[in-house]
């Protein structure tokens, strides 16, 4: 069964804590990453506190892009960091034992591997889709989700422009957790429409 695992929009304004609790209310979100690229550190410090709180009160793991120390310091439940955000094993010390530690993978075999063997808690694999959200490196092919599922038990998400019609291929060729930005934010039935309908495509 896949999972859905929200990440927020690059930038937010002051609606966005309502309507992010009233998106994770309509459906079964797993964890949200902090993505607040146009965001400063200060920023993101005012901002996160009240995120975390909505996540956490309806049991959902918050996870902050690119900074382990920040993550750390914010109480967050992990950091999800790209290869040229720092180590895993930085990460780690940054964060202790328990937390998530996710790592960007693109679209090869040989960085999962490598991140897997340095202790990651999952590996992301993208973009399988055109995207909005940022210029991705890679365009990565389904196949890849179905080579490291078939050999690996760690955790695979799959990333990038995934959407209500599309997701379900992802999910076929073995995501662990669909990691959704766009195709929730700006879903032209709304967010929560959004969750809801995704959620439905998990089992
Ligand atoms: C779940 C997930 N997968 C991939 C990314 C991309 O991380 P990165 O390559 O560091 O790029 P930025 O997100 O920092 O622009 C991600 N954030 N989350
Ligand atoms: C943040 C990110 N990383 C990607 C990668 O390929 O590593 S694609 C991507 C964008 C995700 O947003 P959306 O769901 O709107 O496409
Ligand atoms: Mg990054």
């Amino acid at each position: 069964m896949a999972e859905l695992y929200l990440l927020t929009p690059p930038k937010i304004d002051a609606d966005f804590a309502d309507v992010l609790a009233r998106t994770l209310d309509a459906g079964r979100v797993s964890a949200l990453q902090l993505r607040l690229k146009e965001h400063s550190d200060a920023e993101i410090e005012a901002l996160a506190p009240k995120l975390i709180e909505i996540a956490h009160q309806r049991g959902v793991s918050v996870i902050l892009n690119d900074n382990p120390a920040l993550a750390a310091k914010l109480g967050c439940d992990g950091v999800h960091i790209g290869q040229d955000d720092g180590s895993i094993r930085d990460a780690r010390a940054a964060l202790g034992p328990k937390a998530i530690v996710g790592v960007t993978c693109h679209d090869s075999r040989h960085l999962a591997m490598t991140a897997g063997e340095q202790g990651a808690d999952y590996v992301a694999f993208g973009a399988f889709f055109d995207t909005a959200t940022k210029s991705p490196k890679t365009r990565a092919d389904l196949d890849i989700l179905v080579w490291w599922t078939e050999l690996f038990e760690l955790p695979c998400v799959a990333i990038g422009g995934l959407t209500l019609e599309n997701v379900s291929e992802v999910i076929a060729a073995g995501a662990d957790y669909i990691a959704v930005c766009g195709g929730v934010w700006s879903h032209p039935d709304g967010p929560e429409a959004a969750c809801a309908g995704l959620s439905q495509l998990l089992d």
